[in-house]
């Protein structure tokens, strides 16, 4: 379980978050909805203490998060922009990993279900984008570990590539993992996700499942519901 409690953010004279309490239990697929700006990434990069909150506290698996790092080590973390040199080729890069992490990894089969054995010897920047994330994905799966964040994982992918990426997540669900995505492709949240929590201002405006969510706005899909809230009209 994470446990967010008072969490508060500003960057400048920008409050990003504004006092967040949100539980998350084991277990399940939860989707972060929002605007662009609306903190998403502020917030999953508080719990992986990469943004240090100006208030408020986090715990993990019941571990606070501030000035540790030991319960990083159980988290599996896509990041929106992966930066490693261009100059690595790709085996280099999953070995290097693996060396850092330390950690049991199954990276053959999702090498060959990723359709990656192409590109094992080429170097990082010769690659195309949606490559590049498929490689980003193996290095975030390719580890055991209770909890997935999965910054905009469907970033460049094609639809073969979306569907492996789908069932490798439903896989994780299966097995007990909590995964936690944000995403702007509604169709992925339909399909994907248990529960939604949606930002907005700073805030918490809504946390659910998705027939909830429609209830709450009185609408018929997730497109309509999120465009009634951000017209205000839910607020
Ligand atoms: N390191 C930083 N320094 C200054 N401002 C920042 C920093 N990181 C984020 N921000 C600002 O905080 C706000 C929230 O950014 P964040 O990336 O968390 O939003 P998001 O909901 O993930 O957006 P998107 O949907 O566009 O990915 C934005 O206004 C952004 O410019």
């Amino acid at each position: 379980m994470i446990v967010i409690e008072g969490l508060y953010k500003r960057f400048g004279d920008n409050d990003v978050l504004n006092g967040i309490e949100l539980k998350i239990p084991d277990g399940k697929i939860y989707a972060i909805l929002g605007p662009n700006g609306s903190g998403k990434t502020t917030l999953i990069k508080s719990v992986l203490g990469l943004v240090i909150p100006d208030k408020g506290q986090i715990t993990v698996s019941g571990s606070p998060v501030s000035h540790q790092w030991l319960y990083r080590s159980e988290i599996n973390y896509l990041s929106q922009i992966a930066n490693f040199p261009g100059n690595i080729r790709v085996l280099e890069l999953i070995r290097m990993i693996k060396d850092i992490r330390c950690q049991k990894s199954d990276e053959q089969s999702l090498i060959r279900r990723l359709k990656l054995e192409p590109f094992l010897d080429k170097k990082l920047d010769k690659l195309s984008g949606g490559t590049k994330q498929k490689v980003n994905l193996l290095l975030t799966f390719m580890f055991d570990n209770p909890i997935l964040i999965l910054d905009e994982p469907t970033s460049g992918l094609d639809p073969a590539a979306l569907l492996e990426l789908k069932d490798i997540i439903r896989v994780k669900r299966e097995t007990g993992k909590t995964i936690i995505v944000t995403t702007h492709i509604l169709q992925f949240v339909e399909e994907m996700a248990d529960e939604l929590i949606y930002l907005l201002e700073g805030d918490i405006y809504f946390k659910g499942s998705l027939s909830e969510l429609l209830q709450k706005t009185n609408q018929a899909d997730l497109e309509h519901a999120i465009a009634a809230i951000t017209s205000g009209r839910h607020v």
